[in-house]
Order: C-alpha cells, then sequence, then structure tokens
C-alpha cells in the first residue's frame, strides 16, 4: 500500500511576471519524514514553501497536506508550522507577548512547551524581541511554529542566523521532535553536509526545477563512484549517466547511476557520499529527468 503523503504538489509553478520561480513541479512526501530541501540561491525553496503554507498562491498546479486539497483558508492549514526566512517577530513585543500572540491564533497551541524550550535556550521571556541577537530571534520564531503543534513543520533557513553548537542542537532537537511526534518536517539548506545526519528525505531544487526527490537511503544507493585511469573515462562516460566528473593525476573520480551499465574493468567502485553527490546535481541542472523522480520518490504525486 502507498504511504500516506504529508504534502504532495502536482505541476506546481509560480511566474513573477514574465520569470518562472518555480516550474513543473511534481512530487509527493511521505507522513513522518524529515525533509532537506535542497538549492542555490534562487533555486526557488522560499517560493515552494511559501505556498505550501499558504502564503503565496500559485501560477499552477495544486497542493494536498494529508490528502486535502489545499485552499488558502481551509482546515489542512491549521496543520501547518512555518518559520519563515526573515523570521517575522514584533519587535516592541516581549518574547512572553509573542507566546500569548502564538497561543491566541492557535487552538492547538502548547504553552508549556513554548515556555520550556524556551528555558532550555536561556531566552527570558521579559524580553523585548528588538534586544535578542539574531540566533535568539530564530530560536523565539522557531518556537512559535513548533507550539503550534503541527503535523507538517516547514522550516525556511533555519540554520542561517545560528552558530555551530546552537546549529547541531536544533539539528538535534528537531529530529527528535519529528521522531518522538510522528509529525513530517521539511527545512530548506544551504549546508548539504549537516542534513544526512538528520535527514532521510531529498529534494533538490535548481533553477526553478525538482531535480531529486526520494528517500536518501534510496538516493544514495542508486549512485556510486568509479575511481579508474583517466585515459579510460571518456568510454565510461559515454556509456553511463553520469553525474560528476573529477580528474587529477591521472585518476578519474565518477559519480554515476547505478545499473546503467557494467563497471568497467579495472575500475573501483565505492559507495557515495550526500555532500558531492548534491553538488554534481546542482552543477548539472540538466540531470534529473521526472522519470527518475519517479523511482526514487516511491510514485508521483
Ligand atoms: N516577489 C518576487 N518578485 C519577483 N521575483 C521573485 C520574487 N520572489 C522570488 N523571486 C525570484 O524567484 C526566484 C526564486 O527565488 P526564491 O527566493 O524562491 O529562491 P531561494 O531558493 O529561496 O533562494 P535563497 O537561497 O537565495 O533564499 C529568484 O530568481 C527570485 O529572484
Amino acid at each position: 500500500m502507498a504511504e500516506q503523503s504529508a504534502l504532495a504538489v502536482r505541476d506546481l509553478g509560480k511566474r513573477y511576471r514574465k520569470v518562472w520561480a518555480l516550474r513543473d513541479c511534481t512530487l509527493s512526501i511521505p507522513v513522518g519524514r524529515t525533509v532537506a530541501l535542497v538549492g542555490p540561491n534562487g533555486a526557488g525553496k522560499s517560493t515552494f514553501m511559501n505556498m505550501v503554507v499558504g502564503l503565496s498562491k500559485p501560477t499552477t498546479g495544486d497542493i494536498e497536506i494529508f490528502g486535502s486539497r489545499m485552499r488558502q483558508d481551509g482546515p489542512s492549514l491549521a496543520r501547518v508550522g512555518f518559520l519563515a526566512q526573515d523570521k517575522p517577530l514584533y519587535e516592541s513585543f516581549k518574547v512572553s507577548e509573542m507566546l500569548t500572540f502564538g497561543r491566541k491564533l492557535n487552538p492547538s497551541w502548547d504553552q508549556a512547551l513554548a515556555e520550556d524550550r524556551l528555558a532550555k535556550l536561556n531566552i527570558p521571556l521579559d524580553r523585548k524581541v528588538k534586544a535578542l541577537s539574531g540566533g535568539q530571534r530564530t530560536q523565539v520564531a522557531l518556537t512559535l511554529a513548533v507550539a503550534k503543534r503541527p503535523d507538517l513543520l516547514v522550516l525556511d533557513e533555519p540554520l542561517a542566523d545560528l552558530d555551530p553548537l546552537a546549529r547541531e542542537e536544533l539539528l538535534q532537537n528537531l529530529g527528535e521532535v519529528s521522531a518522538d511526534s510522528g509529525i513530517t518536517v521539511i527545512f530548506s539548506s544551504h549546508i548539504v553536509e549537516d542534513l544526512a545526519d538528520t535527514c532521510d528525505w531529498l529534494v533538490v531544487l535548481n533553477r526553478g526545477r525538482v531535480q531529486l526527490s526520494g528517500a536518501i537511503d534510496d538516493v544514495l544507493a542508486s549512485h556510486r563512484l568509479l575511481t579508474g585511469p583517466d585515459d579510460h573515462a571518456g568510454q565510461v562516460i559515454a556509456d553511463t549517466d553520469v553525474i560528476a566528473d573529477r580528474r587529477r593525476n591521472g585518476e578519474a573520480k565518477l559519480i554515476v547511476r547505478t545499473g546503467a551499465s557494467a563497471v568497467p574493468e579495472g575500475w573501483r567502485v565505492d559507495p557515495v557520499a550526500l555532500e558531492p553527490l548534491v553538488l554534481g546535481y546542482l552543477r548539472r541542472p540538466e540531470s534529473g529527468r521526472p522519470a527518475e523522480q519517479t523511482t526514487m520518490s516511491g510514485g508521483r504525486a
């Protein structure tokens, strides 16, 4: 039986005047996944997230949240928590007043969770938002999103303002929140190496299109690193779908899709790590076609 989707989008697109910020985006994310949405600046990550949380209207396509077609005022949106990239908070409010604001807006608000979280982070409730550091603001904004007790939590660049320790703690905390409560978390980041331990699903966006969407284990299992002599690489490239091609001191290192063809004699085969794989895709925006997304994501939306 197919896994239930927390989020399914079909042919989703957004055009700003003549420019498509996102196009032909079709993917499905099963319930309970922790998703890394990666892509370079301007890839369309915020555009995608803003539509998923109902802040921006799609130009094309549609969005389903937990099986319900999304409407701007629909109940499905009540199940979604969002941390926007610019972490909007009221400057003149105290932290406690921001929590009151969250409580009034959200019927499922968990005040104890919010207060505990802020106490652990040493963020005083009586401090004004304008007196918080950038990282503390991120934590307050994230607390507002989490205390809503959403089933789908969407976080746009939550790591950007955090120091390395806070970043690690936040990733660990998100992993625990997702494992304990079974909620689905989607977060965007440029930092691929942080994501492999926390996330189990990968979406790569590039130039407004989806290059990959799938379980990280499946994505890794469907690629290999081939190492062999530089002067024999041409033949491998001709026979295989090559995602990345690095040459050094007479040696070629190629990231290829598995199963495309037999491994040439004398070449070493190793598993591939997530970061070079993602970078390989980002360097080749034409790689990754809908048929391959289908295979990796276990079915189109
Ligand atoms: N309101 C807007 N009006 C016009 N163009 C926009 C608007 N918002 C985004 N864009 C364009 O859409 C494209 C995608 O932008 P988006 O902010 O979604 O990318 P991103 O992947 O989130 O980038 P970053 O990592 O830099 O935050 C960019 O080319 C951007 O310039």
